[in-house]
């Protein structure tokens, strides 16, 4: 897959990057920048899961990104922008000529997946050839975008953890977590284009779903054909189409029109608790028995505290219902039914909401979450700091590691050298600065150069690499 033919890769960048040709010092040969997600004190994530590079680069860096058309382009769209000539005509031509287009840089990567404690190197990006010495930076713009990934991915796998300690605590096992956490997000994103990045990035942790752009990025970019699941669900316009008087005959649509395989029905349109009550728990009482533990009603409360709405209704189920305990002494609903809270849920509501209902003795088992804002749009490139720094450069072929450390803000000094990644003696994975690196030990690999993908990762593979373990789940987190 690559850029369509109205993507010019010369206007993908800030404006003032076409200025920096000339700002380098003479004779610079080398630009070698680095990419991280800069660690901060009191940071909330101090891990982070590396994910969607390689979307960026099959669909914006691979094969011949620079034609003459798109020189002529750019000429004409910088002259009219800056109103004089800054724009370095004669540099992309040699990139058409020499490279036939293609982008002569290296980037190394982290494995796409792999948990990578913050303030490491994730990726570098350095120029193969001298002439192209201001390339490096001018693919900084693109490549920083790679914050929202990164970032969608790195808050789905802590709710993940959030899931799994509550999950292992009320129930003995993990199983079923991978569908705890259902993607409601594709509405509340900025573009589709996000929706595909950053439902995919859920995916690495879970395998449920209703952001389909989502599960396209995963089948087209990382080979994936079905990443994600999800079932017959009802929306308000379904139940209130019936008008108020027959929401009990709503109810009774969804259950009739899916007989067998789990069905979810929110049922806030006007009462949830009478809803449970009267009509789930009395009129469709028989009709709710009758399902099998693999086509259970999934009841949606959509309105009010999340933890106390949810409290009242499984009390309420409870009543009606019955409940059992499981083999840690929780007590869980029949396995007919279950509980699907899609509103409100952030990190935040969703661990509160488990440690309250843990507390009144309910197992997680009873219910799933789905994720909408929280999760795909409620972040920025500061909720990780992800930052792009030149570490090293050549100049009159000598090079020099440089760095910056204002003195008014520490925490945004940057790393120094070429650098590389390594698991330590101690098993810790750490960066190593100075060019002081082995390569043997470096984490980093080759996934571009000069305009070929040279290394690609399938989801399983980055399920894989991101997935954690129970005794990672240390009691206190
Ligand atoms: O209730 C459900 O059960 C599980 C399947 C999905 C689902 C609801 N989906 C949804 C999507 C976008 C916004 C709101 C809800």
């Amino acid at each position: 897959m690559m850029a369509s033919q109205d993507f010019n890769f010369l206007l993908a960048t800030d404006s003032y990057k076409i200025t920096h040709y000339k700002q380098y010092p003479p004779n610079v040969s080398k630009v070698y920048s680095y990419f991280e997600c800069r660690r901060k004190k009191g940071a909330h994530f101090n891990e982070v899961v590396f994910f969607g590079l390689q979307y960026l680069l099959k669909k914006y860096l691979a094969g011949r990104v620079v034609t003459e058309e798109k020189i002529q382009e750019a000429k004409v769209f910088y002259q009219m922008h800056f109103k004089q000539t800054v724009f370095d005509e004669e540099g992309w031509r040699k990139v058409l000529e020499k490279y036939d287009g293609r982008l002569p840089i290296r980037i190394k990567a982290v494995p796409e997946g792999k948990i990578i404690p913050r303030g490491n190197v994730l990726f570098t990006v350095e120029n193969t050839d001298p002439d192209f010495y201001w390339l490096t930076n001018y693919i900084e713009t693109m490549l920083v975008q790679m914050w929202y990934p990164i970032t969608v991915a790195t808050i789905s796998r802590e709710f993940k953890k959030i899931l799994a300690k509550h999950l292992k605590a009320t129930s003995g096992s993990l199983e079923g977590l991978d569908v705890k956490l259902h993607d409601f997000g594709y509405r509340g994103v900025s573009s589709q284009e996000s929706a595909a990045l950053g439902g995919a990035a859920h995916l690495v942790n879970f395998c449920s779903t209703d952001t389909v752009a989502g599960l396209l990025m995963a089948q087209r970019y990382y080979g994936c054909p079905m990443a994600g699941f999800s079932i017959p669900a009802a929306e308000h316009s379904t139940i209130i189409s019936w008008g108020r008087s027959r929401e009990k005959d709503a109810f009774e649509c969804l259950l009739d029109q899916f007989p067998s395989g789990p069905v979810a029905v929110v049922s806030d349109s006007y009462d949830i608790f009478k809803a449970c009550k009267h009509i789930w728990g009395d009129k469709l009482k028989e009709r709710v028995m009758e399902r099998s533990e693999d086509s259970a009603l999934i009841i949606r409360p959509d309105s009010g505290d999340p933890a106390q709405t949810l409290i009242e209704v499984i009390k309420i189920l409870e009543e009606c219902f019955g409940c059992s305990l499981n083999s840690v002494g929780y007590k869980v609903l029949p396995s007919y039914l279950r509980i699907i809270q899609g509103d409100g849920i952030d990190l935040n509501s969703i661990n509160e909401i488990l440690e309250k209902l843990s507390d009144e003795g309910w197992s997680a088992e009873n219910v799933f979450f789905g994720c909408g804002s929280a999760l795909l749009q409620k972040i920025n490139r500061d909720t990780l700091n992800c930052a792009f720094k030149c570490s090293y450069v050549e100049t009159n072929g000598k090079g020099m590691d440089v760095y910056k450390q204002p003195v008014t803000d520490p925490s945004k000094g940057s790393k120094r050298g070429r650098l590389s990644l390594r698991r330590n003696s101690d098993g810790f994975i750490e960066t190593v600065e100075r060019g002081a690196g082995k390569p043997e030990e470096d984490m980093l690999v080759t996934v571009f150069e000069n305009g070929t993908i040279l290394q690609e990762y399938t989801l399983d593979e980055i399920r894989k690499a991101a997935q954690f373990w129970e005794e990672d789940l240390s009691p206190s987190q």
